[in-house]
């Protein structure tokens, strides 16, 4: 981790901030903490995003579960530090509570021995954001927070996952995504992107508008269905990232916006070009995504519809393809059956889920289905099954 601009980055001590809570919907089920993934390349700003959120008057009670912040530079622990009045040598300290209401825990032995400590202060914070080293994939993390049967049964019952978050490196994500293509099959950087529910796309304040242009351009046709954000020093409204029930709501069913959140970045209005359907050579090296709308579904095609999906999450083939072909990183879906009942698909890696949410009449929401799928190998074979099938 490199931390400059010292002096700069050290927030203003917060007296008797006024704490309250976020305002989130609480889980239906009573009280799950909605757990965020903040993913993102190596040193593309994850910390200095988490920083800001511990220490700056925001008013919502947020517990940060960070990467190796009792071995990291020394800012790092100061910044923590600030108002907390610890000894410099007990960083070593699990936990931390702000003065803004936040709560900061270390994830340096194992996330779950972090978390589980975490929950017994349920009560004291309402959301948890995890950050995850710049190198990890994040989809077997958000899997297990999702997913996972055992962790259902354990922590599971205490929280529930939100969303991914992605941060990307305005400065080197090019670069980055580029080397990431050099080796074999997908590399972290695309992984991170393709699972994202939003990417930030920070230190907009270091390139030119026209590379900033370019790269979210790269972004959009990798994950076409995540909100955009620009960002510097991970400035942005915590509403754009928290709270998205990205794992409980079906795809967005429009465009993916791409928004600034950076008061010089105002440009971004023109970037709507960007969001058009495009080939780019990262596409041909195999990543893409692949959307299909459909009409109100009958029950034999909905049935197929899962029939093919598993052939795809599980087997990696069409069903009368070859296997291994295919890797799907992520798929959202939302269906209307003629009966008028409303299902969504969700899915990391090789785990779905399809739910029903109900009779569309009484939501209200309109009656074509979507599926987006990002992954590798979704060429046009696979949209042409899949259209076979939904259409
Ligand atoms: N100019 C500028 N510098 C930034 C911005 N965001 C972060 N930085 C600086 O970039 C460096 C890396 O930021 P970090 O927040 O440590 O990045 P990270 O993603 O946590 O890094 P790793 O944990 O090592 O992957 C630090 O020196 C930050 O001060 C930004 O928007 N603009």
């Amino acid at each position: 981790m490199i931390m400059t601009d010292l002096d700069d980055d050290i927030p203003q001590l917060i007296e008797q901030p006024e704490v309250k809570s976020i305002g989130l919907q609480p889980d239906v089920a009573g009280a799950r903490v909605p757990l965020t993934i903040i993913s993102g390349f190596l040193g593309a700003g994850k910390s200095t995003l988490l920083q800001r959120i511990l220490t700056e008057r925001h008013g919502y009670r947020i517990a940060v579960i960070m990467n190796e912040f009792g071995d990291t530079a020394d800012i790092e622990s100061k910044t923590i530090n600030v108002g907390t009045g610890e000894d410099p040598s007990e960083r070593s300290e699990e936990f931390l509570e702000l003065a803004n209401g936040c709560l900061c825990c270390s994830i340096k032995d194992t996330g779950i021995a972090a978390i589980e400590k975490l929950m017994q202060k349920k009560g004291a914070f309402d959301y948890i954001l995890l950050e995850t080293t710049g190198l990890a994939d994040p989809g077997p993390i958000a899997s297990m927070f999702w997913y996972n049967e055992e962790f259902a049964m354990g922590l599971g019952r205490d929280i529930t996952l939100d969303g991914v978050v992605c941060v990307v490196d305005a400065v080197f994500g090019k670069k980055q995504i580029e080397e990431d293509h050099a080796v074999d099959g997908l590399g972290e950087s695309l992984r991170q992107i393709g699972c994202a529910d939003v990417v930030l796309l920070n230190k907009v304040d270091l390139v030119s508008q026209p590379a900033v242009t370019e790269l979210q351009g790269i972004i959009n046709g990798v994950n076409p269905v995540a909100p955009l954000y620009q960002t510097v020093r991970g400035e942005i409204d915590l509403k754009c990232i928290l709270d998205l029930k990205a794992f409980s709501c079906g795809p967005d069913t429009r465009n993916a916006p791409i928004k600034s959140s950076h008061p010089d970045a105002g440009h971004a209005h023109h970037h709507d070009d960007n969001r058009q359907p495009h080939e780019t050579h990262y596409e041909m090296r195999g990543i893409s995504s692949l959307q299909v709308s459909c009409p109100p579904l009958s029950g034999g095609q909905f049935e197929e519809f899962d029939e093919w999906l598993r052939s795809i999450l599980w087997e990696g083939k069409l069903p009368s393809g070859q296997e291994g072909k295919l890797e799907v990183l992520r798929c959202k879906g939302m269906f209307t059956l003629d009966s008028g009942e409303q299902y969504v698909l969700q899915g990391v890696r090789n785990l779905y889920e399809i739910e029903a949410v109900g009779q569309k009449r009484s939501l209200g929401v309109p009656e074509e289905g979507k599926v987006v799928l990002i992954g590798k190998g979704l060429d046009e074979d696979v949209r042409r099954s899949l259209m076979e099938i939904l259409s």
